[in-house]
């Protein structure tokens, strides 16, 4: 087995280059963690921290040098995925990534084909990658992506608007890890999903994280999957790291005040034996003038 990481990143920067009249923008500063194969990396923060940016930056989902399309660039550090560094990438090394790196991007229900049926959402990546690969073989993988999801196979000629939300989460699910890859990057998957349905998607990601090899990033706010699909979790806030161990430690070691509000956010209600400090309220106030 390699000793190569999954992910290396290293003072990461990320900017969305000025377009038009909008001014860039600088979503990520100064990022570094190492994610061994067979860990998952759980990332939170407030909105507009960065999550997605780096979710999108680790799948691959990166502008080359010089390109003109809007979307996120490397300005700063570095980030290898799977020992492609991805700042100087050109466009054939991040198809590689691509090919490699799942990505189940924020609100994936959504972005489901709608005029194709299920099975052919699933398999989709197969024929945007080989349109001559042979169909039946794309279907049978389709029909297994779908079992590994836990949805039943009557689902596969279906359409998504037949579907559940959550059914429609799972398909999503099934497409970002049809072409077999050797991580996941997963952005909110338990969001907008009713809690029933919540509870299955984070049942699949735990028993996903059982098989030694499944290497993830899974954004979420989502205290249940940080604690149950992670190994290791982030903290962003404007950009910057702020926090960074297995979740539990983060909460109870907050070193930042984003972390410790978090934390008390999380934390059920203290007993009331604690000693309250005393309050400011209790000394007489100065008289105000006028
Ligand atoms: N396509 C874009 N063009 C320009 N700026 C962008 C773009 N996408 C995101 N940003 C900016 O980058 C910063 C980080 O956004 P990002 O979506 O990564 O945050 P987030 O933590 O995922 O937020 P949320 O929790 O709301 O999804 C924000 O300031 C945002 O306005």
């Amino acid at each position: 087995m390699s000793s190569e990481p999954a992910i290396a990143v290293s003072d990461l920067s990320v900017e969305y280059p000025a377009r038009g009249p909008s001014a860039s923008c600088v979503a990520l500063r100064g990022v570094s963690f190492r994610l061994e194969q067979g860990q998952v990396l759980g990332v939170l923060g407030e909105t507009g921290s960065g999550k997605s940016t780096l979710a999108q930056v680790l799948a691959g989902r990166v502008l080359p040098p010089r390109a003109s399309e809007p979307g996120p660039r490397i300005s700063g550090g570095e980030a290898s995925v799977l020992g492609h560094r991805l700042r100087k990438a050109k466009k054939r090394d991040l198809a590689e990534v691509t090919f490699h790196v799942g990505y189940l991007p924020q609100e994936a229900a959504a972005t489901l084909e709608p005029s194709l049926s299920v099975q052919d959402n699933v398999a989709l990546p197969i024929f945007e990658r080989d349109e001559h690969y042979p169909r039946r073989a794309a279907g049978e993988r389709a029909a297994t992506m779908l079992d590994t999801v836990h949805l039943p196979l009557s689902v596969l000629n279906k359409y998504p608007y037949e579907l559940s939300s959550g059914q429609r989460q799972r398909v999503a699910l099934a497409r970002a890890l049809v072409l077999g890859p050797s991580i996941l990057v997963a952005d909110e998957p338990t969001a907008g999903i009713d809690a029933t349905v919540r509870d299955a998607v984070i049942d699949l990601l735990s028993q996903l994280r059982e098989h030694k090899d499944f290497t993830a990033v899974v954004v979420s706010h989502d205290l249940a999957v940080l604690r149950r699909a992670t190994d290791v979790s982030l903290v962003l806030q404007a950009g910057r790291p702020v926090g960074y161990g297995p979740i539990e430690d983060v909460l109870a070691d907050p070193a930042h005040p984003f972390v410790a509000g978090l934390a008390r956010a999380l934390k059920p209600p203290q007993r009331r034996t604690e000693r309250r400090p005393q309050r400011a309220a209790a000394r007489p106030r100065p008289k105000e003038n006028g």
